[in-house]
This record gives structure tokens, C-alpha cells and sequence, in this order.
């Protein structure tokens, strides 16, 4: 990269910090889809503080999300996501990561509506598959067919992540140009809403 490719993407960066202002950037999507990797290191590059809404509930409850899901079922689960959700998001700018299910809430899209700009990480079936089975760490998806379970959450869940601010299509591609991708769609949705309010 030549110096003055590299000092236009430091103005370009600098441009979106400021049309941020407070609010924070929200990865939502399903389960695999690089929610947590690619934000870390978005917010690396943005030089924003990273938080994962499942780690966050990992510390508050002192639980892991196997764990919780096992003690309290997943409807308790989910009043904690949403809470500690809206906890973060009163804070900004951050990057914030959510688990698979958080934006299926409606109060929890409302909330990062008014506190965010949001990327929808879309990946196909088989990719999500190849991701998701490198762990075991997701209850929804300890059934003998986690792939039916996918292929029905998909179903389920795309026509609502499409209510996002931005969509990134992942696929076989290295996290950093993912990452740059993501970067580069909220900057192209702050802009194109920044000419609209003008
Ligand atoms: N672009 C990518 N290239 C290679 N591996 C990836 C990529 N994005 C995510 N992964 C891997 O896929 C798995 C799931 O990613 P993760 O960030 O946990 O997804 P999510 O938070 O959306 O469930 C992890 O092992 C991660 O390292
Ligand atoms: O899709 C879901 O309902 C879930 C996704 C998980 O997070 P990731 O999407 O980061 O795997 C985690 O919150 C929990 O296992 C439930
Ligand atoms: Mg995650």
C-alpha cells in the first residue's frame, strides 16, 4: 500500500468516526457467520472498544451460554440477552457483536436502531456448517440434524436480519477482507443517510 492509498483510508476512517458520533456498529447475523471474529476486528481497525454480547453474558452471570441455556432455558436467556444488549449499546462509539438470536427481539432492534448502525454477516448454508462444527458450543445446535436446525433458523431469521442497516455476503474469504467490507458498507450507509437528512 502506497502512502497516499494509505492516508486516504485514515481520512476515510476518520470521515466515518465522525458521522458515527456515538452510536456504536452491531454485527448481526446467524450462528457461524463471523459475528465475533470479524468484530473484533473491525473494531481493531476503527480503533473502537470491541465487546461480544454472549461474552458479556458469560461475565455477568459467571455462566457459560451452554450452561445458562441447560439451568434456565432459553427464555431466560434471552430477557438477560436483551438487557445487557441495551446496557451496552447506552454507551457508544463501540463495536458490538451479538449472538445469532439477539436481533430476532424487537425491543432489541429498536434499541440498536436508536443507538447503532447495523451489518447484517450473510453466509449460505455450507459455509455456516463448516464454521459451527469446529465447536460444540452452541445449545441450539447439540440436535442430531444441526443442519435442518440452520436450514430452518434461516428461514426463520433472514427476512428480519434483512431489516439491517448494511449486509456483508461472507464467504470463503479472509477475515480481514471481510472486516474491510464491513467498514466499507457502514461508511457507504452513513453517507448515503447523511445526504438524505441534508
Ligand atoms: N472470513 C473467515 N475466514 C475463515 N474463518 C472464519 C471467517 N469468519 C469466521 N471464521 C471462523 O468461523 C468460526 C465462527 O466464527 P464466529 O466469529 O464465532 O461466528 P459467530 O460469532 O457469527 O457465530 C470461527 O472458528 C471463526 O474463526
Ligand atoms: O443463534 C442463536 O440463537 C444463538 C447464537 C449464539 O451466538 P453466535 O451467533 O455468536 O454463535 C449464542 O448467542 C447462542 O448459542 C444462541
Ligand atoms: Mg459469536
Amino acid at each position: 500500500m502506497n502512502a497516499q492509498h494509505a492516508s486516504a483510508s485514515q481520512a476515510d476512517r476518520a470521515a466515518l468516526l465522525d458521522r458515527l458520533g456515538k452510536r456504536s456498529i452491531v454485527l448481526v447475523g446467524l450462528m457461524g457467520a463471523g459475528k465475533t471474529s470479524i468484530g473484533r476486528k473491525v473494531a481493531a481497525t476503527l480503533g473502537l472498544p470491541f465487546v461480544d454480547s454472549d461474552h458479556e453474558i458469560e461475565d455477568v452471570s459467571r455462566m457459560t451460554i451452554p450452561e445458562l441455556f441447560e439451568a434456565y432455558g432459553e427464555p431466560e436467556f434471552r430477557a438477560l440477552e436483551q438487557r445487557v444488549i441495551a446496557r451496552i449499546l447506552e454507551t457508544g462509539p463501540r463495536v458490538l457483536s451479538t449472538g445469532g438470536g439477539a436481533y430476532m427481539n424487537e425491543q432489541t432492534r429498536a434499541a440498536i436502531a436508536g443507538h447503532g448502525v447495523s451489518v447484517w454477516l450473510k453466509a449460505d448454508l455450507d459455509l455456516l456448517m463448516e464454521r459451527v462444527s469446529k465447536k460444540q458450543n452452541r445449545p441450539l445446535l447439540r440436535d442430531p440434524d444441526p443442519r435442518g436446525v440452520l436450514r430452518r433458523l434461516m428461514d426463520e431469521r433472514y427476512p428480519v436480519y434483512a431489516l439491517a442497516d448494511a449486509t456483508v455476503v461472507t464467504r470463503d474469504e479472509s477475515k480481514d477482507v471481510i472486516a474491510a467490507e464491513v467498514i466499507e458498507a457502514i461508511g457507504r450507509h452513513m453517507k448515503a443517510s447523511s445526504e438524505v437528512d441534508q
